[in-house]
C-alpha cells in the first residue's frame, strides 16, 4: 500500500491515570525522533476523549467521534483506561479499550517481552538476559466472550461463558505462526507454543485442535502444546527458553503481567493490538492509582509500544524510513537505560520525565547504532 498523504494521521488517546503523563512523554519523543531522523512520512497526531475519567464528567466512555477517529485513522495509539471507583451498575469497570478491540477487529494482542541491559536482574539468574519472546493473545473472543454478557441469578450464582470458535482461533495461531516466522528470519528461534487447557476444558481442547490444524501448515516452524498453569512455572523457571506463545483471551491478560514482571514491571512491557485492517499500540500495563500523578510512572512500555507502531507502518506502507525510527526508539531507550537511568519502578530513581529527558538525549548516539 502506498502513503496516500504526506503525512500518517494518528489517534492518540492518552485515556485515564498515567495513561496521560506517559502519553505525553511519548509525544516528546516520537516529536524529537522526527526530527533526528528526518526524511520519511510525518506522524499527524491528535488527541481525542475517551477512559473512565471522561466517562465520569460526559456519560460517554468512547464517543462516537472518537471511535470514527480511530477508524479513518492510519494507526491509533493508546495510554491506559479505566479506574476502579468508575464502574457500571453491574460493577465492572469503564475499560473502552475491549469496545475498541471489538469495533476494530483487533483480535491479536501481540505482547513481546526482552531483557534490557542495564536494569537490575530481577530473577538474579544471569541466563534472564535471553529472555525474548512474544506472547499471542486472542483479543475478540475466549473468556472475555463473556463481557456485558454475564448472568447473576438471585444473588446466588454468576455465570460468564467462554466462547472459542474455529475462524477466531484459526486466524489468530496462523498470525502467530507468521510472527514466529519473521522472527525464524531474523536469526531467532522459531517455535509456537499454544498454552491452553485442553486436560479439562473442551473449549480448550477444541482451540488446541484448531491450533494443530494451522501448525500442519506451517512445516519449518516448531509447534507445541503447554497447559496454562505449567506455563506459569515455565515462565518463571526458565523464561529464556520461550519463543511465541499463543494463547486464549484470558491466559493471555494473566500471563502478559507474570511476563512483565520477569522483565522489572509493567513500565517494560509494551503491546500491539492488531486485526487485519487497524492496529492500536498501548502498554500492557493499566492507569496505575496508586502512582498516578506522582511523576513516578515508566514510560518506556509506551515508547517501545510506539516503536511496534512505526514498525507496523513501515510494512504496511513499505517504508523503511518508518522502521529505522522504530529502531532509533528501541535503542534510545537501551541507552538511557544502560547509562544509569534506572526507573522507578526498578528500584532506581528516575521518573517518567528523567526517563523521557534521557531517552531524547540518547537520539544523536542511537542514529549512529542504526544509521
Ligand atoms: N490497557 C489498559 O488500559 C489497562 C490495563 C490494565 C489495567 N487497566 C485498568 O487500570 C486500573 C489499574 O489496574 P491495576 O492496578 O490492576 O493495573 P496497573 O497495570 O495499572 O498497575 C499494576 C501495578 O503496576 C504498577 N505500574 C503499572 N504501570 C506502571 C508504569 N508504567 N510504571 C511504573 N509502575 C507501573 C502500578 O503502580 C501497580 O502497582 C484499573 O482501572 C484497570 O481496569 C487498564
Ligand atoms: C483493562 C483490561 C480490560 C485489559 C484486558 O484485560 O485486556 C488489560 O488488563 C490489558 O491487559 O490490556
Ligand atoms: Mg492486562
Amino acid at each position: 500500500m502506498t502513503i496516500s498523504s504526506n503525512h500518517l494521521d494518528i489517534a492518540v488517546l492518552p485515556g485515564d491515570g498515567i495513561g496521560r503523563e506517559v502519553m505525553a512523554a511519548c509525544l516528546e519523543v516520537l516529536s524529537a525522533v522526527e526530527t533526528t531522523a528526518s526524511g520519511g512520512p510525518p506522524l499527524k497526531t491528535t488527541i481525542w476523549n475517551a477512559g473512565a475519567q471522561y466517562y465520569a464528567t460526559s456519560g460517554e466512555a468512547l464517543p462516537d467521534i472518537t471511535l470514527d477517529a480511530c477508524r479513518k485513522a492510519d494507526a491509533v495509539l493508546f495510554g491506559a483506561m479505566g479506574w476502579p471507583d468508575i464502574r457500571h451498575a453491574d460493577g465492572t469497570e469503564i475499560i473502552p479499550q475491549l469496545d475498541l478491540r471489538m469495533a476494530l477487529d483487533l483480535y491479536a494482542g501481540v505482547r513481546p517481552i526482552r531483557w534490557f541491559p542495564g536494569l537490575p536482574n530481577v530473577l538474579s539468574d544471569p541466563r534472564a538476559r535471553d529472555i525474548d519472546f512474544v506472547l499471542i493473545r486472542e483479543q475478540t473472543e475466549g473468556l472475555f466472550y463473556a463481557r456485558g454478557k454475564g448472568e447473576l441469578i438471585d444473588d446466588r450464582d454468576a455465570y460468564d461463558t467462554m466462547h472459542i470458535s474455529r475462524a477466531g482461533t484459526a486466524r489468530v495461531s496462523d498470525f502467530a505462526f507468521r510472527v514466529a516466522e519473521r522472527r525464524q528470519a531474523r536469526g531467532k528461534k522459531a517455535r509456537v507454543t499454544c498454552v491452553d487447557k485442553a486436560n479439562v476444558f473442551a473449549s480448550m481442547a477444541f482451540f488446541r485442535k484448531v491450533f494443530d490444524e494451522v501448525a500442519a501448515k506451517h512445516g519449518g516452524i516448531e509447534a507445541d502444546h503447554a497447559y496454562v498453569d505449567a506455563m506459569a512455572l515455565t515462565m518463571v523457571k526458565k523464561p529464556w527458553t520461550l519463543d511465541v506463545m499463543v494463547t486464549e483471551n484470558m491466559f493471555g491478560d494473566i500471563l502478559s503481567d507474570l511476563a512483565a514482571g520477569l522483565v522489572g514491571g509493567m513500565g517494560m512491557a509494551p503491546s500491539a493490538d492488531v486485526g487485519d485492517a487497524h492496529a492500536l499500540f498501548q502498554p500492557a500495563h493499566g492507569t496505575a492509582p496508586d502512582i498516578a500523578g506522582q511523576g513516578k510512572a515508566n514510560p518506556c512500555a509506551m515508547f517501545l509500544s510506539a516503536a511496534m507502531m512505526l514498525d507496523w507502518l513501515a510494512e504496511k506502507h513499505n517504508e523503511p524510513r518508518l522502521e529505522t525510527r522504530a529502531r532509533l526508539i528501541e535503542s534510545a531507550v537501551e541507552i538511557a537505560l544502560s547509562s544509569g537511568t534506572v526507573p522507578i519502578e526498578l528500584g532506581g530513581a528516575a521518573g517518567c520525565a528523567t526517563v523521557t529527558r534521557e531517552t531524547i538525549a540518547a537520539l544523536p548516539s542511537a542514529i549512529k547504532e542504526v544509521a
